[in-house]
């Protein structure tokens, strides 16, 4: 097959590299060309996006992040010596975890989650660019079919990725009140897991590049994988930078958000209801006596709630008059209770309606 990025010269008479020379010829690779060189980590990192666009990145990058235990177990696959398999699930563990719940994927669902995203829309990949995934599945199906040497030379790229990731963990805490200490934490154990897992990937090249064509090949497998990081962050700009065309079916600004509750409550003037409040039902809220079902239940555009007698008792005294101390001590009244525990009680039932936003004051 010819590949689409450089490959070794069938050119045996290339001087042989010494392991240094090899790894000072890696690195080379990753100096010209790893990611951190690329206008959109620039942005990124400089504060220069705005939150859409931080969104974008992180939607995409989940799949990167998903696929990775896919291609490492690829990787593992290739492996005949149960010594280098020991070392490589590791890998596998760090992404997945050893617990529903943990792992570096689920991390990477935090990360997606703090800047707004609904967990189960990054976990359908519905909206990632087609070209974020033709470069990751490009980077799963190079693993699988060239060689062991090349495989293990492709993830080199993470021989670069530490200095990346405090540069990015600290630009972006300084530059985004949207982002948090909490929702980064997906970089706090790659800054160990990276330098580890390199360190044996290149251990691994330099003993096995034993010929000037392998050393090549080695070569040329860091330049694909520089080439699968750099073309997905070429589609991020393309799409939401500029010229800002957003192909069929990606992820639109605006979808796949989780609802900013908080800030719909505070605007419709619906925040804490206390004591000393008068609440009342929202526009187009009311209550009803269900025929059928011999229930009352609250109907809202879109939603009905059932409602128990103790809700049926109190909102029957929401007037939009009464206090909620004053519908307290007119229930204390009726059912010959202390108004100050029944306060306490109805606070807690008018707050869980406010937060449905089904009632406001
Ligand atoms: O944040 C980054 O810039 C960055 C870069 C890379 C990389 O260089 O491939 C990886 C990661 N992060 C990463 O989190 C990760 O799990 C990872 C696995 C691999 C790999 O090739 O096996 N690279 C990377």
């Amino acid at each position: 097959m010819t590949a689409a990025f450089p490959t070794p010269a069938a050119d045996e008479s290339q001087r042989l590299l010494s392991p240094e020379e090899l790894e000072a010829a890696l690195r080379d690779i990753g100096a010209r060309r790893y990611h951190n060189l690329h206008p959109f980590h620039r942005l990124l990192h400089d504060g220069k996006l705005n939150k859409d666009q931080v969104r974008a990145w992180a939607l995409n990058r989940y799949y990167y992040q998903a696929m990775i235990p896919v291609k490492d177990a690829a990787v593992l696959a290739r492996m005949t010596e149960a010594s280098l398999r020991r070392v490589w699930r590791q890998r596998i563990v760090d992404h997945d975890g050893d617990h529903p719940g943990d792992g570096g994927i689920e991390r990477w669902l935090k990360l997606a989650e703090g800047v707004g995203f609904a967990r189960d829309y990054v976990l359908s990949t519905q909206g990632i660019l087609s070209a974020t995934r033709f470069s990751v599945d490009a980077y799963v199906h190079f693993v699988s079919e060239r060689s062991l040497l090349e495989a293990i030379a492709s993830s080199l790229t993470e021989m670069f990725s530490p200095t990346i990731i405090s540069e990015r963990v600290a630009g972006m805490l300084k530059n985004y009140d949207f982002i948090t200490k909490d929702t980064l934490a997906y970089f706090d154990k790659r800054l160990t897991q990276a330098p580890r897992d390199a360190d044996f990937a290149l251990d691994y090249v330099k003993r096995h590049a034993t010929t000037p064509a392998l050393q090549r090949q080695a070569m040329a497998a860091l330049t694909f994988k520089c080439n699968v990081l750099w073309t997905q962050l070429d589609a991020l700009y393309f799409a939401y930078v500029a010229p800002g065309m957003i192909p069929p079916d990606a992820w639109t600004p605006g979808t796949g958000l989780v609802a900013e509750a908080p800030a719909v409550v505070q605007a419709a003037g619906t925040g804490r209801i206390e004591a000393g409040h008068v609440p009342r039902l929202p526009r187009g809220v009311r209550m009803r006596f269900d025929e059928t079902r011999q229930k009352h239940v609250l109907l809202a555009p879109e939603r009905t709630f059932d409602l128990d007698d103790n809700a049926v008792a109190v909102l029957s005294l929401v007037d939009g008059q009464r206090s909620v101390a004053d519908i307290a001590v007119l229930l204390g009244q009726t059912y010959a209770a202390d108004p100050k525990v029944i306060e306490a009680d109805i606070l807690v039932m008018l707050n869980d309606l406010a937060t449905k936003r089904v009632l406001e004051r």
